[in-house]
């Protein structure tokens, strides 16, 4: 039987806790939906119908025996292929990762699972998380629903089709330079990156430590909340993690705009590099804000063309150094035969690891050498304080900062590859990078469709720890018509 279909994750929750659906009726229809449109979509990598099935079971026997459920009862989640979950493959859709299993579950997800959430697969990524269309996976490309001969935008591109096809309830990504939120926004979906240090990394895979985030793709904005508040906050497992209480952001969604300053950046209206139906989405948008009586005003961010280098080189660097780990030894791939030690590294790391990937470690061992440490990496490092000094001082002033969360719509899969255009993909990230560089938080959320039907993002950013308020303003503009 067809399940009908929920708008909200309140409407779904109510029915499941008082039996008119079983958790097993929707784990039943995620898995028809993934048995047929996966083929398609590529958007999962592996399946759990097993263990997805006995926890709706589990679950549904307690709901019928009376038991307390957790908050997340009935919702079931797709994880991105770099968060761990014991005993379940985790290969960051790489090649060198092969045949590898989580040796533990990582706290968010841990997180999510004492709350009931049922966790139905794991899905297609760029290969450690290094693109920005799903392009670069050794799963092989992901199709955009709303256009299959389209990209969905990445690295979290599996995570963002899923939902978008219906084949889960909401996702969970990792965003280091925006790939929750850009994927989000090709599928018109929404994608949350919180504050660093918000969520616990203990459990996802390490792409450049001082910038990758968890974060929540869902089709609204109060799943967004909710996935937040259950998986933030201190964790044992990570000395990075923040320890500041958090705040009960999916019970403060309603919005209070008063006095509240809202600055946009002023070439999303006027730059001939961003789409014409971008543009006009980000006019409406403005507009709409100053009708209804805020302060709205168009800034520049005199750093903006820094952002993006900054970004890579260190990026990199860190990427170079995490991804040294994966040597044959330890995980994963090894190069069969190999005479000796080093040639069994140097082949290992040659078979294993994807082009892009490749590239992003030679470039980062470069920016670290020693003649060249200090003109790259040092300068980068400084240019990153600036950038977050501006940012944070530009957020203290205005409460949130509008701008496109990528000047195009989805592209045509190979339009931009890594392969015939590198310069041109990472041009694509130039709004979504600021928010990782600087630390703060920001969201993408559905802005309407270009004259294609393509989905538009409206990213937002706020200060660092804003989340209360950056969810509830989003709450608000998402439930407008333009
Ligand atoms: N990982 C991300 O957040 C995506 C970004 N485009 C990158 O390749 O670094």
């Amino acid at each position: 039987m067809a399940l009908k279909t929920y708008h909200s994750f309140r409407e779904l929750q109510a029915d499941v806790q008082s039996g008119v659906v079983s958790c097993e009726e929707i784990v039943g229809h995620y898995l028809r939906n993934i048995e047929e449109k996966n083929k398609t979509l590529n958007a999962f990598v592996e399946v759990y119908t097993d263990f997805a099935l006995a926890q709706a079971q589990a679950l549904d026997a307690r709901i019928k025996a009376g038991e307390p459920v957790g908050r997340l009862a009935g919702m079931v989640i797709g994880i991105k292929d770099v968060l761990c979950l014991k005993d379940f493959g985790l290969q960051g859709s790489s090649k060198i990762l092969d045949k590898f299993k989580s040796q533990f579950t990582g706290t968010a997800i841990q997180r999510l699972l004492d709350e009931d959430a049922i966790i139905i697969g794991r899905q297609n990524c760029d290969e450690f998380a290094m693109g920005s269309s799903n392009e670069n996976s050794a799963f092989g490309v992901v199709r955009n629903a709303a256009d299959t001969t389209r990209v969905p935008g990445g690295s979290s591109g599996g995570s963002a089709v899923a939902v978008q096809a219906d084949m889960c309830w909401a996702s969970i990504g990792s965003d280091t330079g925006g790939s929750v939120r850009q994927p989000a926004s090709f599928c018109g979906l929404v994608g949350l990156k919180p504050t660093y240090s918000r969520i616990s990394r203990y459990g996802l895979i390490a792409y450049a430590s001082s910038f990758d985030c968890i974060g929540p793709i869902t089709r609204n904005v109060p799943d967004a909340a909710l996935l937040l508040e259950v998986m933030a906050g201190a964790d044992d497992f990570d000395s990075t993690v923040s320890q500041k209480p958090v705040p009960a952001y999916s019970q403060q969604l309603a919005w209070n705009g008063a006095g509240k300053k809202i600055a946009y950046l002023r070439e999303s209206l006027e730059s001939e590099a961003i789409a014409p139906a971008i543009r006009e989405s980000m006019k409406k948008r403005v507009e709409f804000l100053k009708q209804q009586g805020y302060t709205v005003e168009g800034v520049e961010f005199p750093l903006l063309e820094y952002i993006l280098p900054t970004y890579y080189i260190l990026t990199m660097a860190e990427a170079s150094a995490n991804l040294s780990r994966y040597d044959g030894v330890r995980y994963g791939h090894r190069t069969e035969n190999a005479p000796d030690l080093e040639t069994m590294y140097k082949r290992t790391r040659a078979e294993g690891f994807g082009r892009e990937v490749k590239r992003r470690i030679m470039l980062g061992t470069f920016v670290l050498s020693a003649s060249y440490y200090d003109a790259y990496f040092t300068k980068a490092q400084r240019v990153r304080r600036l950038i977050k000094e501006k940012t944070e001082s530009l957020l203290t002033e205005y409460d949130f900062l509008l701008m496109p969360t990528s000047p195009t719509t989805a592209f045509k899969i190979g339009e931009n590859s890594a392969e015939s255009d590198p310069l041109a993909m990472f041009l694509a990230d130039i709004y979504s990078v600021q928010a990782n560089v600087a630390g703060v938080t920001g969201i993408s959320i559905p802005a309407g469709n270009d004259e294609q039907n393509l989905p538009i993002g409206l990213q937002i950013m706020a200060n660092a720890f804003r989340e209360t308020d950056l969810l509830a303003f989003s709450n608000y503009l998402e439930q407008q018509t333009f």
